[in-house]
């Protein structure tokens, strides 16, 4: 059953048209990569599902729901979260705080509460920070809790945001271009990652320039060109796609005029 579903999505910004008539699904439980050149509009497609825009026409529906003029923190907490292509963290405050943040959403008490610090208050924070510390260790970056975002290489960096988002309690995370500016030890950590969040039963969807991660990591691909959908299918099809192979070819910057698989 799909979880995720875009329903011929346009974006236009004045005369661009980034996102075009774009229809795909994404199945409970599965991990799906989106895919194409640079500019082609992938993130234009992520920030259309997490609400930081919204479409011109079509529809995008998240369990049946539609989520088009929903806030964006209204659809996390419908339980869609997300990273950022350019990393978005608290860099002067310490890694668990960064999560903390990702934690508030699930938070229920008012500003009343927060202000005498009520006992369903401290509840709360206690179970934050016990949320906190699960998603720090399933990362990997507990023994990092105490320092500063800033302190952290940009591949943990990356891990950093992933944690923060499986903080929120998602469906669905919706990562962009986690590997940007990993090694390839990091790389590969990260692949176990996305396999790791993949097996607790959390739907995965993904932005990579890395076809190998990609390749690896996603059991579906939608490819798209200019704002249009221009392939969908497993990596193997897509890998062997003539119309794939030519947009990559096409575009040198993204590839060096190599086969993007
Ligand atoms: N807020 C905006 N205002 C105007 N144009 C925009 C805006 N956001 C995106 N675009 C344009 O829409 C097109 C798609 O951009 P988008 O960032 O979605 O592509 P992308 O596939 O994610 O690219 P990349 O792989 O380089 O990150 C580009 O031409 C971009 O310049």
């Amino acid at each position: 059953m799909s979880l995720l579903s875009l329903d011929k999505v346009v974006k236009t910004f004045g005369g661009l048209t980034a996102v075009n008539r774009v229809s795909f699904s994404v199945d409970a439980g599965a991990v799906v990569g989106l895919i194409g050149p640079n500019g082609a509009g992938k993130t234009t497609v992520f920030n259309l599902i997490t609400g930081n825009y919204t479409p011109d026409t079509g529809d995008i529906f998240f369990e049946g729901r539609s989520v088009k003029g929903k806030k964006p923190h209204k659809i996390v907490e419908m339980g869609i979260a997300r990273t950022f292509q350019s990393i978005r963290l608290f860099q002067n405050m310490p890694v668990v705080e960064n999560v903390l943040a990702g934690c508030h959403c699930r938070m229920g008490a008012g500003i009343f509460a927060s202000m005498v610090r009520t006992p369903g208050q401290r509840r709360e924070e206690k179970e934050a920070l016990e949320t906190a510390r699960q998603v720090l260790e399933f990362v990997g970056l507990w023994d990092y809790a105490g320092l500063p975002a800033s302190s952290l290489s940009y591949g943990k960096q990356r891990l950093l945001e992933i944690a923060r988002a499986l903080a929120s309690f998602p469906r669905i995370i919706i990562l962009d271009e986690p590997a940007g500016g990993m090694n390839d030890q990091e790389t590969a950590e990260l692949l176990r990652l996305i396999r790791e969040i993949s097996r607790k039963g959390i739907t995965v969807l993904l932005i990579e320039h890395d076809m190998g991660l990609v390749m690896r990591a996603c059991e579906k691909l939608v490819v798209i060109e200019y704002g249009t959908k221009i392939a969908e299918g497993s990596p193997e099809d897509i890998k062997n796609n003539p119309r794939v192979i030519e947009a990559y070819l096409g575009s040198d910057e993204d590839t060096g005029g190599e086969d993007p698989c």
